[in-house]
């Protein structure tokens, strides 16, 4: 059955789903490739549908893939798809071009995250709701982590040189972030406008430009499908999300 959105809602979730899925290795866009019969971008839309406040939903998809990606989401939910771009930065300021006049909060969340609960998307615009210009999920950081450069030339036959740890970080004070990433749409609009080099996530533009950004706990659902070991993995936690 396909999910109606709240036409009361005040948010707009942007979708970049136009990534090769290069790290998950051949077999398509990454967006388009199955978890247990469904494609990711289904999974990931209907959860996005069943957050309370979404009254818009914007999808970057592959360049050749836009038809076929409206066709397929046309029985999920009612959304706009867009053609995506070379980097992710590009795909979501296409989709943000496409957002309806008079939405207050934009959310970016990727489609590889596919298994994230419509709660943590409620959570992420209700921080922003409440008066945080940009907000993003974030997890601890649970390995100790090394900072590490280049080590000496090993003996001739024994491969590339090893790295050598410099020093080790104070994880205390690092976070994995996740998305969706919320925004107030004038912030997200501003930082995009004033892109210069690409950057992995859209909280870094808006780093750039001086605004605060804001955290708020993740969730270990909203883990983004980047490697082979990813899929089994969110299979395994199908019947949890
Ligand atoms: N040009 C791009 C690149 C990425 N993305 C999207 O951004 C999200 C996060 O990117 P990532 O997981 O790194 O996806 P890929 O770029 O596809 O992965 P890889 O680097 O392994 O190719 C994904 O939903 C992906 O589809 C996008 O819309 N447009
Ligand atoms: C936006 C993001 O999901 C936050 O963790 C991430 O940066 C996406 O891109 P990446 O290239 O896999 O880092």
């Amino acid at each position: 059955m396909t999910a109606q959105l709240n036409a009361r809602g005040d948010v707009a979730v942007l979708v970049p789903a136009a990534g090769a899925g290069l790290r998950l290795g051949p077999g398509g866009p990454k967006a388009l490739r199955l978890l247990a019969g469904e494609p990711l971008l289904v999974h990931a839309i209907r959860r996005i549908a069943a957050a309370g406040s979404v009254r818009a939903i914007v999808v970057a998809a592959p360049a050749g893939e836009v038809e076929a990606v409206q066709e397929l989401l046309a029985p999920v939910a009612p959304v706009t798809v867009v053609a995506g771009g070379a980097e992710r930065q590009e795909s979501v300021s296409l989709a943000l071009a496409a957002v309806p006049a008079g939405v207050g909060i934009v959310l970016v969340h990727d489609a590889a995250r596919a298994l994230t609960p419509p709660q943590l998307i409620e959570s992420v615009a209700a921080a922003v709701r409440a008066g945080h210009p940009a907000v993003i999920p974030v997890l601890p950081v649970v390995d100790t982590i090394k900072e590490v450069g280049p080590g000496a030339a090993g003996p001739a036959d024994s491969g590339p040189p090893l790295e050598v740890v410099l020093g080790t970080v104070d994880r205390a004070v690092l976070r994995s972030v996740q998305t969706p990433q919320g925004f107030r749409y004038d912030v997200l609009a501003a930082a995009h406008a004033a892109a210069a080099d690409p950057l992995t996530d859209d909280a870094g533009l808006v780093e750039k430009a001086g605004v605060p950004v804001t955290c708020v706990p993740g969730s270990e659902l909203a883990m983004k499908i980047t490697r082979p070991l990813d899929l089994i993995l969110a299979e395994a936690l199908l019947h949890v999300s």
